[in-house]
């Protein structure tokens, strides 16, 4: 009797926890819901026309949040619908956030460069980590002050004097192609040339030999593409994240590098604390940052050494500066590795392109001996050709980020983009409109021949305006200089393995192939 009192007073706590759950999961619902339209309502009530298939979680990036395809294929589709309903530009919502996509070319001009001001800034990671405390995600006077005093490591003069330390990588990728070659087995270009460029920045930026060509295990490199790997989700979110984010409740990445931080942070420290103890002068980014940390600025001296000299009491670059500056070349040189990924996949379909390209490499490599050194490569203008050609088809940084950073009114209306409203430049869209290139997805270099030229604000695979790309000439050197010391010695055929037109990996900040680019290499007579 007491027993089934017991269980009958369990059942009525049962039965009201239930009630309340349900009430407690009806009012968030409702809640959500409500909160929903709002939010969703956002660009009609800014006179923004938007993109009507609105998902209460998602927003319009379905696709892309649930990895199924990349963010520039889904942003370069709202471009496409955009400018079929004669549209200049449109909203969208990336979960719950307003995004706005440009696609009139004098609207993309006066972001870039007249109204800059209005758009200083790119689209702010949230992680509290080294890895964004760099030039690419500073804002205000913080960035302008480190991009005066950035720039100059980036010059043509700096450029030459790195060139021998970057040439003597290039002779350790030729050695993986020529046991590529030999064994005739098919590889994948990307981790081959990723490897090479990661050496390059060991080099040229942490001033180290990490021998990543060498060693596929070595700290270094397996550091530098955990990076990668941490930043591309290999999973869409949970469902009680996709509520929290479209709520507005959680920030986009929540990722662990800690081991990573602390190996690369040691790594700047430590060799700073010795070339410094030891008047150590190497030829490179790091020497010239000392100079920065010590004289505030680069300046040309006749005794290179002299930069160990503090000519002033504030350090012109904190270490913690130099040391998110250092990781974020990384970055850079993963632009560089997946453009090489895609020159190799277009010169081994085209053959013909490919033996045209070879035949400048030979009759420029005449005149200078047979070796590829800086002079060398500014006379291989069709090798420019095809660079531009693959940047063009395949921009690794495929949309360009803003962020609008004061209230603005589109010129010629009464629209308002209010402060901190996302902003994207469908540079993958752009580069691929049949309106501005004839058959867009055939390869063809001779489109950027001197008689053809650019065409400025729509093929922009470095951005454009007081955010270009630091690095430009640094990229543009090292993708170069490893072209012509490969196809002066081997041909390249592309392997079954490789899909065409390549299936670009969802979630990864950096355009790439997702199955690889898997080549084969002969030697040439
Ligand atoms: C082919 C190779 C590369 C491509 C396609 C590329 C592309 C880009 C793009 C599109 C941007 C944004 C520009 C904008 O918002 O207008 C950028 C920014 C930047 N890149 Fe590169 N990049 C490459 C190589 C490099 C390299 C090798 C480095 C460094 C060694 C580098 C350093 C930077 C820096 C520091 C910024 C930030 C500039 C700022 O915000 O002021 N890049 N890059």
């Amino acid at each position: 009797m007491v027993q089934s009192r017991t269980q009958q007073l369990v059942k009525m706590h049962s039965a009201s926890y239930l009630i309340y759950f349900l009430i407690v999961f009806v009012g968030l619902l409702g809640y959500l819901f409500r909160k929903a339209k709002k939010t969703y309502n956002y660009w009609t009530e800014h006179g923004v026309p938007s993109e009507n298939n609105t998902h209460l979680l998602y927003g319009n990036l379905k696709e892309s949040i649930l990895l199924k395809k990349s963010d520039a294929e889904v942003y370069g589709e709202f471009y496409q619908k955009f400018k079929k309903r004669g549209l200049k530009h449109g909203g969208v919502y990336f979960y719950s956030r307003p995004t706005w996509i440009l696609v009139d070319l004098d609207l993309i001009k006066t972001v870039l460069i007249s109204d800059f001001q209005y758009f200083a800034a790119h689209n702010p990671m949230y992680l509290n980590t080294i890895f964004f405390n760099n030039l690419f995600h500073m804002q205000g006077e913080q960035w302008k002050d480190m991009r005066r005093k950035l720039a100059p490591t980036f010059t043509s003069g700096k450029m030459k004097m790195m060139f021998n330390i970057l040439l003597e990588k290039t002779h350790g990728l030729a050695d993986l192609v020529a046991d590529m070659a030999s064994t005739g087995e098919a590889t994948e270009i990307k981790e081959l040339v990723a490897r090479f460029t990661t050496d390059v920045i060991g080099s040229c930026g942490f001033g180290i030999e990490c021998d990543s060509l060498n060693d596929v295990n070595s700290t270094f490199f397996q550091h530098g593409q955990n990076i990668f790997k941490k930043l591309t989700p290999k999973a869409a979110p949970k469902f009680y994240k996709l509520i929290l984010l479209s709520l507005g409740l959680m920030k986009r990445f929540n990722i662990n590098l800690d081991e990573t931080e602390a190996f690369f942070r040691k790594l700047v420290e430590d060799t700073v604390k010795y070339r410094e103890e030891n008047k150590i002068v190497r030829k490179d980014f790091l020497h010239l940052m000392i100079q920065i940390k010590n004289n505030g600025t680069i300046t040309d001296i006749l005794n290179d050494s002299d930069i160990f000299i503090k000519s002033r009491d504030e350090s012109g670059l904190s270490m913690e500066e130099m040391v998110g500056e250092c990781l974020f070349f990384m970055a850079g040189f993963e632009t560089s590795s997946t453009t090489l990924s895609f020159v190799f996949l277009e010169l081994s379909r085209n053959q013909s392109i490919q033996e045209k390209l070879r035949k400048e490499i030979h009759t420029v490599l005449e005149k200078y001996n047979g070796t590829v050194s800086y002079d060398s490569l500014q006379e291989m203008t069709y090798c420019e050709c095809v660079i531009n050609e693959t940047l063009r088809k395949y921009p690794p940084l495929a949309s360009l980020p803003r962020i609008c950073t004061k209230d603005y009114t589109v010129p010629g209306s009464d629209v308002l983009i209010e402060k901190n409203t996302m902003v994207v430049i469908p540079l993958l869209a752009l580069h691929n409109d049949p309106d501005y290139f004839l058959e867009p997805e055939k390869f063809i270099p001779e489109r950027f021949s001197a008689k053809n030229g650019k065409i400025p604000f729509i093929y922009m695979p470095f951005g454009e305006g007081p955010r270009q790309c630091l690095g430009l000439r640094f990229g543009v050197m090292q993708v170069k200089a490893a072209i012509a010391t490969l196809l002066n010695r081997y041909n390249f055929t592309l392997d079954k393995k490789t899909p065409y037109p390549p299936k670009f990996t969802p979630g990864s900040p950096v355009l790439s192939v997702e199955e690889g680019v898997w080549v084969r290499a002969t030697k040439v007579k």
